[in-house]
């Protein structure tokens, strides 16, 4: 029951889309110095509880409290700041071509130049981000500008409730490491934590409550000591099935590149794994391969050499590249969910030779919606109306259905989805790698590698090393060989003279 001991409490959250019920009559609260886990399946109404309480959409019925002061209405997402309510989304919203100290003052009420610096320098030290006021946002790390994010929240006066919307999904361990110190931090100072992520370890290690939503209804709240990470994801899909996919013998090599530290190939029906540190040369290799790169390099595809200026002339090879930022990079939030599976293909045509499927998009969607598991509202909504995995499951059915890749490289595919769809989504890769396909995944994850590839490479600056299939290629063991790599990487660095790498000064 909530009382005005609690920071946060929501009484009885309903949101209604149209037809669409995301919430259902959602109570829970959290004390002071709570770090609450929120998990849920893609499109459970994480995002949506997280939306009604920033006041970017209003609840249908019902509403929270903060430190017992009830709030039946929609705040401005000003009001909820002043209130002391600060949100951290994988992204942050920030101005990009506008500095640090403009960034952290925008929107807000802002004293004098000389206080504002200080208030802001004051604001950074506080989240350990020393950072130049001036520097514009843009030249910032994915960690730093989280930091940049967290300090406005600061900023607005006493932070009182935080939310963290799958702020982990695109960093590192080690910033990992320093944001979950962060947020114990303010935890210790009374703030009220909801944690969201489809990362179980991370919420196991810092989270002190789970709550798990299901279909929009509160289905477990508990103290998280009481959950081994089996019996979590058992709460969080309760039918999971497991995957146990058989490796195909692989046919003809369809690519083979030359990178600075060796060969890569990749054969029909396999797939392979590009393993790398988060923002890695994995990610430049894959780019590369799909003309994306800003200098594209030559490779063989199926006997032919290739330098694909464009992501064009690569998809008119049938190199079909699934970008890792699906939101920025992929999809169009504004066209419909049909649209941003069959847009490419629109302009193709057959007449082009390389539309391959004689059937209308309306059923070329229709397959791809059963085949991948797609929920959400209709084919003619738009797609920002679907839940993150479901909208990535539409990208990755934009590369999969209308047209049979021949070389398909996946950027991160299961980043931010739930344990479910990150089966749908396996399951719909290797399907296509069964197909006849080369499929290669690049990704900083090791799960995501072990349990989609059937061999990888080790990608680490100008080092490379094939970790071929066995009993043993799993998740440690690609860990391992990184760590390897790296502890190489550096000791080479302390004894050989090194040429000048650009980075930032
Ligand atoms: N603007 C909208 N219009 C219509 N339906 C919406 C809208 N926003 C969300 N929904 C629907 O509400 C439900 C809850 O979505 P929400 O984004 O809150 O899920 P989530 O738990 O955050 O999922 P994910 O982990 O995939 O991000 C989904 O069925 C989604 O399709």
């Amino acid at each position: 029951m909530a009382t005005a001991e609690h920071r946060l409490a929501y009484t009885g959250v309903t949101v209604d889309f149209g037809a669409t019920r995301a919430l259902e009559d959602i109570e829970f609260a959290v004390a002071p110095g709570e770090i609450v886990g929120l998990l849920g399946h893609n499109g459970a109404g994480k995002s949506t509880l997280f939306n009604v309480t920033t006041g970017v959409i209003g609840a249908s019925s019902g509403g929270f409290s903060i430190d017992g002061v009830h709030i039946d209405r929609r705040l401005t997402p000003r009001e909820a700041a002043q209130l002391g309510i600060t949100v951290i989304h994988q992204e942050p919203a920030l101005a990009p071509n506008m500095s640090v100290l403009e960034n952290l003052f925008l929107a807000r009420k802002a004293p004098g130049a000389a206080e504002r610096r200080a208030r802001a320098q004051e604001a950074l030290a506080t989240v350990g981000a020393e950072l130049p006021l001036d520097m514009p946002v843009e030249a910032l790390s994915l960690g730093e500008r989280q930091l940049v994010d967290l300090a406005r929240g600061l900023l607005s006066g006493e932070m009182k409730v935080l939310l963290l919307d799958e702020p982990t999904a695109a960093l590192g361990r080690a910033e990992t490491d320093a944001l979950h110190e962060l947020i114990r931090g303010f935890a210790a100072r009374g703030v009220a934590v909801v944690y969201v992520s489809h990362r179980l370890p991370d919420i196991m290690e810092v989270c002190t409550r789970i709550v798990v939503l299901r279909g929009g209804r509160l289905v477990v709240d508990g103290p998280a000591s009481g959950f081994t990470p089996a019996k979590l994801a058992e709460a969080l899909v309760p039918d999971l099935r497991s995957l146990d996919f058989t490796h195909v013998e692989p046919g003809r090599e369809v690519m083979s590149v030359t990178t600075p530290g060796g060969p890569i190939a990749a054969r029909a029906g396999e797939v392979v794994g590009l393993f790398g540190m988060a923002g890695g040369e994995q990610f430049g290799i894959a780019a590369q391969l799909a003309g994306a790169a800003a200098s594209p390099h030559a490779y063989e595809l199926d006997g032919t050499t290739h330098r694909f200026a464009s992501p064009a002339q690569a998809i008119r090879r049938g190199v079909f590249f699934v970008p890792p930022d699906r939101d920025t990079e992929g999809l169009i939030a504004s066209e419909t969910a049909l649209d941003n599976v069959m847009l490419p293909w629109y302009a193709a045509g057959p007449s082009r030779g390389w539309w391959v499927s004689a059937r209308s998009g309306a059923e070329v969607y229709a397959h791809a919606r059963e085949a991948l598991d797609i929920r959400g509202p209709s084919a003619d909504a738009e797609v920002s109306q679907f839940s993150g995995g479901n909208r990535q499951k539409h990208l990755l059915a934009r590369w999969l259905y209308p047209a049979e890749p021949v070389l398909l490289i996946l950027a991160q595919p299961t980043q931010g989805v739930d344990v479910g769809a990150k089966l749908d989504i396996v399951e719909a890769a290797r399907a296509a790698a069964g197909r006849g396909a080369a499929v290669i995944v690049a990704s900083s994850e090791s799960d995501e590698i072990a349990s989609m590839c059937d061999r990888a490479y080790t990608v680490l600056g100008d080092r490379l090393a094939e970790v071929p299939r066995s009993e043993s290629f799993n998740a440690d063991l690609l860990t391992s060989l990184l760590t390897i790599a790296e502890s190489h990487a550096a000791a080479s660095h302390a004894t050989e003279p090194h040429p000048a790498t650009p980075g930032r000064a």
